[in-house]
């Protein structure tokens, strides 16, 4: 029998996607679909919102601002930890502004955002900051550098372990990797360097390995409470895999936002307060 999961309730910052569309391509998902059906991608991202509130976790939401397409995944703007907030410097000059967008919304629930120096290293907050069991897992290699793994060691004092990404497909580390619980996570090992996944093997031996199905369905941009995993339906042997260890998957589908390199997790901020 596998254990009961137990979740903890969160609080998820996210943003309307009133503006969302692929209007330039940053990642190759963005070059490769077809055009955005923007009443489905509202009912999608509706579904993902109730999906959360549902499992009784608090969903807030950051103002959109027209000609930001990508404003809608929030993940990418900042990491939150213990109520410290370290805002995002964007790799994509279309995305830059969305790092003072969001501080706006910080600003106005109490919290006092870091002012990123404009000249220091790209970081895209959660995207490819996750963390996990006392460690912050720090991907690299399409998006955030590695002196950005550094200064968020500095700022939080949590231990970070640089990651190397090396398929454009799974260009944010949150799309290859994802945190199950506080001690464990799932990941696809082929998006990784070989020393990253021999890292990976002896930090989380236990770990839920997917396949490369699975990923490219999106299954490793999932976002778990400890016991419901909001995951894309499209990843069937990953929801089976999650089931079998005692996981709850809740199926969200959000294949609007795939057309942009999203999904689940992109589209939510964790706000860690202490
Ligand atoms: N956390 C994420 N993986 N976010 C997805 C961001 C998608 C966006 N179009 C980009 O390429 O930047």
């Amino acid at each position: 029998m596998p254990p009961v999961r137990v979740s903890r309730p969160r609080r998820y910052l996210t943003c309307a996607p009133t503006y969302f569309d692929v209007t330039y391509a940053i990642n190759p998902w963005m070059r490769e679909n077809a055009p955005v059906d923007t009443a489905l991608a509202r009912t999608q991202w509706e579904a993902l919102v109730r999906a959360y509130r549902e499992a009784g976790h608090t969903v807030e939401s950051a103002e959109p601002v027209p000609g930001l397409p990508d404003m809608v995944f929030a993940a990418n703007a900042a990491l939150v930890l213990d109520g410290k907030v370290l805002r995002a410097r964007f790799h994509a000059e279309q995305r830059q502004p969305e790092s003072a967008a969001y501080a706006l919304w910080f600003k106005a629930a109490g919290f006092d955002p870091q002012e990123p120096e404009p000249c220091g290293p790209v970081c895209e907050g959660e995207g490819d900051l996750v963390p996990v069991a006392g460690l912050i897992l720090a991907g690299t290699g399409f998006r955030t550098t590695v002196p950005a793994h550094q200064e968020a060691q500095e700022f939080f004092g949590v231990p970070t372990v640089s990651l190397h990404l090396t398929d454009p497909y799974f260009y944010h580390l949150d799309t290859a990797l994802f945190a199950l619980d506080d001690e464990n996570i799932a990941y696809y090992p082929e998006a990784f360097s070989p020393g990253s996944r021999e890292v990976l093997g002896r930090l989380f031996p236990d770990a839920v390995t997917a396949t490369g199905d699975d990923a490219m369905a999106f299954g490793l941009n999932s976002v778990s409470d400890g016991r419901h995993v909001f995951i894309s339906p499209r990843a069937t042997g990953l929801v089976d895999r999650l089931a079998e260890r005692g996981y709850v998957p809740v199926p969200v589908d959000l294949s609007e936002f795939h057309k942009a390199g999203g999904g689940i997790k992109c589209c939510t901020q964790e706000v860690r307060t202490p």
